[in-house]
């Protein structure tokens, strides 16, 4: 019962195109017979009387043999063509489901797994449903025609086939469970496998620089060896398994060979008919064979399709939920807002604070104490735990999260970039067309329009994995000017620390100062000018606030502030 509810998740899943499948195994079922009539031919040939033309028996034969390719190809193609599809739809399915996970499944699970689940886990679908279906298909016409025909033809011969057929399945069946064990291994470990290694090449630089080349090799090199240990596992059920089957076919074979020889010597069978017989058996024997690959076959997929369902429970994001949210002359406030990761460490306790339309409210406090959360917390990766976010004395959840987030500008410490060109990374997520026009004057906004200039391929040069062919500079006016162009009505700024050397920071501060004229900002603050600009000043301390004001206020009022100006002064 609940192998078929599976098999039915992957079906509703994949949602195969009923109607073609159908047509498919029709035509699968049909090849087979015209391939269980040759025999028939034959053994006419050659019993027939010698009046019989045996040459036009022949040409049917070969018609009929002719027929049963062009049938079987065309089935063999739609169904790989359905399999394709299949697996299409599902690969649609799955990354569509993906980008909408809320980012703290991105945080814990490694993405190479996912990667591994998309290509390897449908490719297994494909396969089966490509391959093991007109299999199994064809295998069943076979099987049931050819022992109804050989019943037809001689019943004790054919006593003596069907009481052996089971016996051979029955000493394949527990090997076959043991391969499906190995070969569910042999994925998990596959699926880990693909996530280590995508971790190592996308952190090359920090491999590089820390001398950990050898240490990675050796972690992938504990994989390969375990993935070659099933592998051999795997090999030795197969040595087994494939020369018994041999065995046990050949011995069935050879013990019909000798009583249908023995029959013909009789008189009691006609050579043509026991030539029939053999090639019946022959043309069994291929499926009853393959039955027992198409069972693990199904067990991988069975386990494909679990992993696939896991993703299912994954919390996703409903991006359109919502009414469309209006910043303009709004305040946006924190009401005693708590808010923990996990169970073990509230990480913001009771915040509250009001920023007035186009104020800058700048955080500031010791590293670990809340402040990149609090930036979490607007942009609703998380929701707080207790208290509410309010954008003009509503609840933030009331409004959609990308009418949200379309009014957020995001200026991150260290900006990365998509691999592309300049202008896919201005222009990425916005659906409207941006003319080379708009692109100069947010550039030059964000100071960067020399970097343009530089660049024999000006916005369609490409910037790199990550942007690496630019400096750190360029990336953050790169950043600035992505955010210029969807004109944010909320800007959140993560200031850099000390990445920029000191020509580079004053473009970047200068450029920021462009952004940041007439916008609500947040900014987690590391320079002296930012604060002593800033409307208000929250100070953050494991989590809570301790200190609130302008910068004057805070200066007279709150010691480690104080040491904290004394700090960015001696810098
Ligand atoms: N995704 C996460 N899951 C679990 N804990 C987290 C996560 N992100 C941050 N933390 C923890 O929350 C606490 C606050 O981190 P947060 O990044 O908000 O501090 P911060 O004030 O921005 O620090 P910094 O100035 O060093 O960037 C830290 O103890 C950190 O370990």
């Amino acid at each position: 019962m609940s192998k078929i509810k599976q098999k039915n998740k992957l079906f509703e899943m994949a949602q195969p195109n009923k109607k073609l499948m159908a047509v498919a195994i029709f035509l699968s079922a049909t090849s087979a017979i015209f391939g269980l009539i040759i025999p028939l031919i034959i053994q006419k040939v050659i019993d027939g009387s010698g009046s019989t033309p045996s040459i036009g028996m022949g040409l049917i034969a070969l018609g009929v043999f002719l027929l049963e390719i062009a049938i079987s190809a065309l089935s063999y193609y739609l169904l790989t063509w359905i399999g394709l599809k299949m697996v299409k739809g599902l690969r649609e399915r799955m990354v569509k489901k993906t980008t909408a996970f809320e980012l703290s499944y991105f945080q814990i699970e490694k993405p190479g797994e996912l990667v591994s689940r998309t290509i390897n886990d449908t490719n297994l679908i494909k396969e089966f449903v490509g391959e093991k279906i007109p299999q199994l298909i064809s295998g069943i016409v076979t099987l049931v025609f050819t022992v109804i025909i050989l019943f037809y033809m001689d019943w004790q011969m054919s006593i003596l086939i069907v009481i052996s057929m089971p016996l051979c399945t029955l000493f394949m069946l527990p090997l076959g469970k043991k391969l499906f064990n190995i070969s569910k291994k042999t994925q998990d470990k596959i699926a880990g496998f693909t996530a280590d290694f995508t971790q190592v090449l996308s952190s090359a630089e920090l491999v590089k620089a820390s001398n950990g080349e050898a240490e990675m090799v050796r972690q992938m090199e504990d994989e390969i060896e375990s993935l070659f240990t099933y592998g051999k596992e795997e090999g030795k059920v197969n040595s087994i398994l494939q020369p018994l089957m041999m065995f046990v076919v050949m011995g069935l074979i050879m013990f019909i060979v000798a009583y249908g020889g023995y029959r013909v010597s009789q008189g009691t069978l006609l050579p043509g008919k026991f030539i029939a017989f053999m090639i019946y058996i022959f043309q069994i024997i291929g499926p009853v064979v393959s039955f027992s690959t198409i069972f693990s076959g199904y067990q991988k997929v069975k386990g494909a399709t679990e992993r696939i369902q896991e993703l299912d429970k994954v919390v996703t994001e409903d991006l359109t939920k919502g009414r469309q949210v209006v910043i303009d002359g709004q305040d946006i406030q924190f009401v005693d807002v708590t808010f923990a990761y996990s169970q073990e460490k509230t990480i913001l306790k009771n915040v509250s604070f009001i920023a007035k339309q186009n104020q800058t409210v700048a955080f500031v406090g010791p590293s670990g104490s809340g402040k990149s959360t609090t930036f979490n917390l607007i942009e609703r990766f998380y929701r707080p735990s207790s208290g509410q976010i309010l954008v003009g004395g509503e609840d933030l959840e009331e409004f959609s999260l990308q009418s949200w987030r379309e009014q957020i500008g995001y200026v991150p410490q260290a900006s990365t970039l998509l691999s592309g060109t300049i202008r896919d990374n201005l222009t990425f997520g916005l659906v409207r067309e941006v003319t080379d026009e708009e692109l100069d004057v947010v550039m030059s906004q964000a100071c960067g329009s020399e970097i343009i200039k530089r660049l024999p391929k000006g916005y369609d040069s490409e910037v790199g994995e990550r942007g690496s062919l630019l400096s750190g500079g360029e990336r953050q006016r790169l950043a600035i000017a992505r955010a210029f162009l969807r004109q944010p009505k909320l800007l959140l700024l993560d200031e850099a620390t000390a990445s920029l050397d000191s020509r580079s920071e004053k473009v970047v501060q200068q450029a920021l100062e462009n952004l940041m004229e007439n916008r609500t900002t947040f900014v987690i603050a590391h320079r002296l000018s930012t604060v002593v600009n800033a409307d208000k000043i929250l100070f953050i301390e494991q989590g809570e606030v301790t200190g609130e004001g302008t910068h004057h206020e805070l200066l007279a009022s709150h010691d480690l502030y104080k040491e904290f100006c004394n700090q960015q002064l001696a810098e």
